[in-house]
C-alpha cells in the first residue's frame, strides 16, 4: 500500500462518519454548549400578561385626561399589587391600584404613572398630569409572541438561549447526544503519573495531551488508560468499546517495531483504511473500521500524536459533531526566525503565531513535548523545500 497524502487521508476518514443524529434529554442547566436537537417555538406569550414597567399607580387614563398641576385629578386607591401577585378585580374608572414594577396590570387600567410624579394621602391619589392610553405599559408577548420560532434544531445553546428556554418554562431540553470517543495509550514502557519512575519506563503523557485537547474542544472522552503491548489483550480492550463509541483513538504501536501491536489489533478486529500518511511527524498513523466504528491509531511520539490529532482527528470530530469551526484554519505568515533543516517530505512544525508572524521554537523533534507548551499553530513546509530564511512567507495551520 502506497503512502497517501494528508488530504486523501482526511477524505477517507470523513467518508466513514456522518453527523451524530441520536438525541438525549438533559436538564436545562446542563444544556449549555450542547446542540439543540429540534426546532423550538414559543408555547406562550412572554411576558405572559400586560405588566407595569414602573413602581407607581395604574388606572384608566380617561380619569386624568384634563389633570394639570393646578387642578390635579383625584382618584381613589382601592388596592395594591406587587410583582407576583394578581389583582383579580376590575378597577372602576376614577379608582387606582398601587402597582410595583413587573406587576400584572389589572383589567380596567390602561396606564401607569410613576410614584414620584403623584401624591398619595390615605386612599386618595392626586395626579397632577394627564397620561395617555397605554402610557408606561408593557404588553403580553412584547418579548416573545406565542408560536414564534425561537431556535432551530442544530443551534448551539449559549447562555442567552438557556435564559430564553427558561423563560418558556422549559426544564429539560432535547439535544444531540455527545460524540463518544474512547481514548487509550499503548506501550509497556508507560507508567501512570503517580507511579514510581522505573528504569526504562516513561510516564504516559499522550493520554493527557489528547484528553486535554478533546476537553478543550468540549468533548468528554472515555479514558481507557494504558493498553499493554499485547495484541490479543489490546484487541479485546478496543473491541469492548466498539458498540459504545463513535471513534476509538489510540497512540503508539503503529510503526514497524516488534511491539508495534496496532497492526495486529486491526487485523484481528477490523479492516484497515490506510497506514502511513505523507507527512512528518506522525507518518505511521493507521486508520481502520471495526463493527462500523472508526479507529485512528496515532504514533506514540508525543508531537507526532499532537500533529496527527490536529490534522487527522479534528476534521472527524468536526463532522461527527457538526461543528464546522473545528476544521483547521490556515493562514499565511512571515517566519521570523527561519528553519535550518531541509524538508524532503511535507513537514509540520509546532510554532507560535501572532498577527501575521510566526516563530518556530528551537526544540521541535517529534519525541519532545516541552516546547509545545504555548504553541498555537503549525508551520507547514511543503515536500522538497530547502532551509528557510527568516522573513520567508509560510503556510500556517492555526490550532
Ligand atoms: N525502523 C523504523 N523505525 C521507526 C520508524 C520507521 O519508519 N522505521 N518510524 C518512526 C516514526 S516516524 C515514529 S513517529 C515512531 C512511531 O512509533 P509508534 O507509533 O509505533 O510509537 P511507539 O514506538 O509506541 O512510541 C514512539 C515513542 O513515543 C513514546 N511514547 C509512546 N507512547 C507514549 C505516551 N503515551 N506518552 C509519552 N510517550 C510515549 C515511546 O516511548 C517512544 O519513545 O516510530 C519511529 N520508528
Ligand atoms: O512521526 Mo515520527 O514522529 O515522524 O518521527
Amino acid at each position: 500500500m502506497q503512502d497517501i497524502s494528508l488530504e486523501q487521508a482526511v477524505e477517507v476518514l470523513l467518508e466513514q462518519v456522518g453527523p451524530i443524529r441520536g438525541t438525549e434529554q438533559v436538564p436545562l442547566m446542563e444544556a449549555l454548549g450542547r446542540t439543540l436537537a429540534e426546532d423550538f417555538s414559543a408555547p406562550f406569550d412572554n411576558p405572559p400578561f400586560d405588566r407595569s414597567p414602573l413602581d407607581g399607580y395604574t388606572f384608566d387614563s380617561r380619569a386624568v385626561a384634563s389633570a394639570t398641576p393646578q387642578a390635579p385629578a383625584r382618584l381613589r386607591i382601592i388596592g395594591e399589587e406587587c410583582a407576583g401577585q394578581f389583582f383579580d378585580r376590575s378597577v372602576p374608572r376614577g379608582c387606582a391600584v398601587r402597582i410595583m414594577t413587573g406587576g400584572a396590570i389589572p383589567s380596567g387600567c390602561d396606564c401607569v404613572v410613576r410614584q414620584e410624579d403623584v401624591a398619595a394621602e390615605g386612599d386618595t391619589l392626586s395626579v397632577p398630569l394627564a397620561l395617555h392610553h397605554l402610557e408606561n405599559y408593557c404588553f403580553a408577548g412584547e418579548d416573545i409572541r406565542r408560536g414564534t420560532m425561537l431556535m432551530r434544531g442544530g443551534t448551539k445553546i449559549t447562555a442567552a438561549h438557556l435564559a430564553v428556554l427558561a423563560s418558556m418554562g422549559c426544564d429539560r431540553v432535547n439535544v444531540i447526544r455527545p460524540v463518544r470517543i474512547a481514548l487509550a495509550s499503548t506501550g509497556d514502557e508507560l507508567l501512570q503519573p503517580g507511579e514510581p519512575l522505573q528504569p526504562g519506563r516513561i510516564y504516559n503523557s499522550n493520554l493527557y495531551l489528547l484528553a486535554g485537547r478533546l476537553r478543550e474542544m468540549g468533548f468528554a472522552p472515555k479514558i481507557l488508560g494504558i493498553l499493554p503491548d499485547d495484541c490479543a489483550e489490546a484487541a479485546r480492550a478496543v473491541q469492548a468499546e466498539l458498540d459504545q463509541s463513535d471513534l476509538i483513538l489510540t497512540t503508539g504501536g503503529v510503526s514497524v517495531g516488534k511491539k508495534d501491536i496496532m497492526h495486529g489489533v486491526v487485523r484481528q478486529i477490523g479492516r484497515r483504511l490506510f497506514w502511513r500518511v505523507c507527512m512528518k511527524p506522525g507518518a505511521p498513523a493507521i486508520a481502520y473500521t471495526a463493527d462500523e466504528t472508526l479507529g485512528i491509531a496515532l504514533s506514540g511520539n508525543p508531537f507526532a500524536a499532537c500533529a496527527t490529532f490536529e490534522l487527522l482527528v479534528r476534521p472527524v470530530l468536526a463532522k461527527l459533531s457538526g461543528r464546522d469551526e473545528l476544521f483547521v484554519r490556515r493562514v499565511q505568515a512571515v517566519l521570523t526566525n527561519g528553519f535550518s533543516k531541509p524538508s524532503p517530505g511535507r513537514r509540520f512544525i509546532r510554532a507560535y503565531y501572532e498577527a501575521g508572524k510566526v516563530r518556530i521554537p528551537e526544540q521541535h523533534a517529534s519525541g519532545s513535548l516541552f516546547s509545545a507548551v504555548g504553541c498555537n499553530a503549525f508551520v507547514e513546509i511543503p515536500a522538497g523545500t530547502g532551509p528557510l530564511e527568516p522573513g520567508t512567507k509560510v503556510g500556517v495551520v492555526l490550532l
